[in-house]
């Protein structure tokens, strides 16, 4: 159950289409690799895509466990739930708010989580009803927020960073994903979506840059294939930025649970 939990990590972006997904599959094996026991909440609840990414098949059902809950669902290593594993590509994902929320509750509580060192929640992007359910419902040790260096992309990176810091959750730092273009035929770098941006917004919002990643066809059909780069090729250029992420992530999580102040009581 969620109390056998040891940290709730939320990975967002404020804009849709910049790779959270792909990061938090990768982010959340990177962590398992290094001997951790994790779990993947899936929360995108309109469009979830982590089944696809770790090659879970269609139509595969989680158990319910103890009347009301669910077993979660094992792949590659992570203990998983997802939305898509409880409704059909035909069942219409035209929800209201208060639904999408109860959905995302229910998934995140009524889950058999085993102990875990960290539980990921990949969120949907926006800075709706699931991000504030979340914050009110459970304690979370801090977010990760993943941006491209677009502008378009960090203003909204900015967004979910304000709000993220308005509900009181410790922002980790940013992930910049896309940050240069390595051509596959004459190896020519370049930056197609403009140079520093998450460098910029992290020293601007006082947090930390991660980690960058490239934009290459490799992390696309990996994921699409349902392996991540760090599965795929665990000794890879990929999977050593996805390791370093993750080392950064667990520094930064023991960092803020410093922050914490301590209540200390004398004679
Ligand atoms: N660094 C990268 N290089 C190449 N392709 C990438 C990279 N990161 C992500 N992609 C691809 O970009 C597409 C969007 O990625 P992903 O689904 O992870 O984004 P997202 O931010 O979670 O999107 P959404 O908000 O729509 O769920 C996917 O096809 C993915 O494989």
């Amino acid at each position: 159950m969620l109390e056998d939990v040891k940290k709730v990590v939320a990975v967002a972006s404020g804009k849709g289409g910049v790779g959270k997904s792909t990061v938090t599959a990768n982010l959340a094996l990177a962590v398992a690799a290094k001997g951790f026991k994790v779990g993947l909440l899936d929360a995108d609840v309109y469009g979830p895509s982590q089944a696809l990414m770790l090659g879970v098949a269609d139509g595969v059902r989680p158990q319910t466990t103890h009347g009301n809950n669910f077993g979660p669902i094992e792949a590659q290593g992570l203990y998983t739930m997802s939305m898509a594993y409880l409704v059909t590509e035909k069942t219409p994902m035209v929800w209201r708010g208060p639904m999408v929320s109860g959905a995302f509750q229910q998934m995140l509580t009524q889950t058999d989580w085993p102990e875990l060192d960290y539980l990921f929640i990949d969120m949907p992007p926006g800075t709706g009803d699931i991000q504030l359910t979340l914050a009110q419902k459970v304690q979370v040790s801090g977010a990760v927020i993943v941006t491209t260096p677009q502008d378009i992309a960090l203003l909204d990176a900015k967004k979910g960073i304000e709000m993220f810091r308005k509900v009181k959750i410790p922002v980790l730092g940013v992930v910049e994903n896309m940050s240069l273009h390595t051509c596959s035929e004459c190896g020519h770098t370049e930056p197609v979506f403009g140079e520093g941006g998450g460098d910029r917004i992290a020293k601007e919002y006082d947090t930390v840059l991660l980690g960058q990643l490239p934009l290459t066809s490799t992390i696309r059909e990996q994921a699409d294939s349902g392996k991540p780069s760090v599965v795929a090729e665990p000794e890879g250029q990929i999977a050593g930025f996805f390791s370093e992420i993750a080392d950064n992530v667990i520094a930064q999580l023991a960092e803020t649970e410093q922050d914490v102040p301590t209540i200390t009581f004398g004679d």
